[in-house]
């Protein structure tokens, strides 16, 4: 279990996204981007309206249940993409590294690019944004809802 949460916002993720185009703009042109499903869809679409790119392939691979690690399933291999020459793979995060050292082994020649990183999986990508502690989980806006929390006062504990 997580030490701590670090809860990332639709604004959030959207001008993350967007700082990780400006870094990859310069590193194309790219003949398509590869997302990493699910967690990667939303930063690929974000960064191929900002790269002007309309060649989006798919990998898809089940690594996690909620936060328990498992085996990486490949459930959807990516099929135009080659060996990734010309290719940038994306997905939201890398942590342990293994989605990340799964879809290399698929795609070599790619450069993989995430929006968050954790120090175990970092030497996995070429390119990311944001980095976390590997004792953090990332709370996506896509797993999360805004909900009531009591006042500070009714949930601290008496002296
Ligand atoms: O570096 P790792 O330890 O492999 O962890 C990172 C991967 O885990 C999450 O995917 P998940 O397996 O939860 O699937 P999802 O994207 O479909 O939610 C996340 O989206 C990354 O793909
Ligand atoms: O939503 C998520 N947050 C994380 O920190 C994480 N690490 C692996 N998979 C993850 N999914
Ligand atoms: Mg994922």
């Amino acid at each position: 279990m997580a030490q701590r949460y670090y809860t990332v916002s639709w604004d959030q993720l959207h001008r993350d996204s967007k700082a990780l185009a400006w870094r990859l703009v310069e590193k194309g042109p790219w003949r398509g981007i590869v997302a990493i499903t699910r967690g990667g869809l939303i930063p690929a679409a974000i960064i191929a309206r900002e790269l002007d790119c309309r060649m989006i392939e798919s990998v898809s691979v089940i690594t996690y249940d909620e936060e328990k690690l498992g085996k990486p399933e490949v459930a959807k291999p990516p099929t135009a993409a080659g060996d990734g020459e010309g290719w940038l793979v994306l997905d939201d995060l890398v942590d342990t590294g293994s989605t990340a050292k799964v879809v290399r082994a698929m795609l070599p020649k790619a450069h993989m690019a995430t929006v968050y990183a954790k120090p175990a999986g970092k030497p996995l990508v070429d390119t990311f944004v944001m980095e976390v502690s590997q004792d953090t989980w990332i709370l996506f806006p896509w797993d999360t809802e805004q909900q009531f929390v009591p006042p500070i006062a009714r949930s601290a504990q008496p002296k």
